[in-house]
């Protein structure tokens, strides 16, 4: 009997050791779980800050673009208001039309012109308005005008300018800045000679718009090159300037 109690006495003991075990695993198993559901409300909550800060930094970089936005706004406003303010409207209304630029540049060119009597000028343009070669009349390229004369007459032709110079049309043309100028037009100060006539004929050019014609009377440049060029379908056009005196002033005030 004795050794029955014994026996009974030592479950009973176990089994409260073992209740004893069970409960300390679950509260360990809570204590898991709680510092599980911690950690995972810290990490929602950093989370939500750097949401937050995100969100925040969005919002500056939009405020920034958009004043970013308002000062280019009203920079345009400004220096649209300042054209209306000097011009009275949105652009010029004297601006240089094409065409007495085109003769304009052709007059500037003659003034490189060492001819120490005619110096002329020429302004090659193609159909899109673009300026593709400019040129003066003067000594071929590289030869010293000291060994060259510029004189209209002397023993023989050989003597004189004629047997040496270039034409402003030839130079022009010599110049271009593309492979071929069909369907262009050409500015000079002076009507082509039978020279330059062939050149243009040669070029391709299909106009020319001249401004003075000063050897009109002389027998061979009032035939030959007026005569080549018709024959060729050429149109010659004197040139009628929108403002007879262009001006430039190169001062500088600061
Ligand atoms: N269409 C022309 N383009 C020219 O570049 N010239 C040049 C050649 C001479 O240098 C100068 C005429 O000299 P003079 O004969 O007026 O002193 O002008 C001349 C003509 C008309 O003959």
């Amino acid at each position: 009997m004795a050794s029955r109690a014994t026996t009974t006495a030592s479950r009973a003991t176990t089994t409260a050791s073992r209740a004893t075990t069970t409960a300390s695993q679950a509260t360990t198993t809570e204590s898991r779980a709680s510092t599980t559901a911690s950690r995972a409300t810290t990490t929602a909550s950093r989370a939500s800050t750097t949401g937050s800060r995100a969100t925040t930094m969005a919002n500056r970089t939009s405020t920034t673009a958009s004043r970013a936005t308002t000062t280019a706004s009203r920079a345009t406003t400004t220096a649209k208001e300042e054209t209306q303010h000097l011009c009275g409207d949105t652009w010029r209304a004297d601006f240089l039309v094409h065409e007495d630029y085109w003769m304009t540049v052709a007059a500037l060119a003659a003034k490189r012109s060492k001819d120490p009597r005619t110096q002329v000028g020429a302004c090659i343009v193609n159909q899109e308005n673009v300026i593709i070669g400019i040129g003066y009349n003067r000594m071929p390229k590289g030869c010293d005008d000291d060994h060259l004369p510029w004189n209209r007459h002397g023993e023989g032709r050989w003597d004189t300018k004629y047997a040496y110079v270039c034409s402003a049309v030839a130079v022009a043309i010599m110049n271009k800045k593309c492979s071929d100028l069909k369907g262009c037009t050409i500015y000079v100060t002076l009507f082509p000679c039978t020279e330059s006539a062939k050149l243009i004929i040669e070029a391709g050019i299909k106009k020319v718009v001249y401004l003075s014609d000063q050897y009109h009377d002389m027998e061979m440049m009032a035939a030959s090159p007026r005569f080549l060029l018709a024959v060729a379908e050429i149109e010659c056009i004197q040139f009628k300037p929108t403002e007879p005196t262009i001006t430039t002033d190169l001062t500088v005030n600061n």
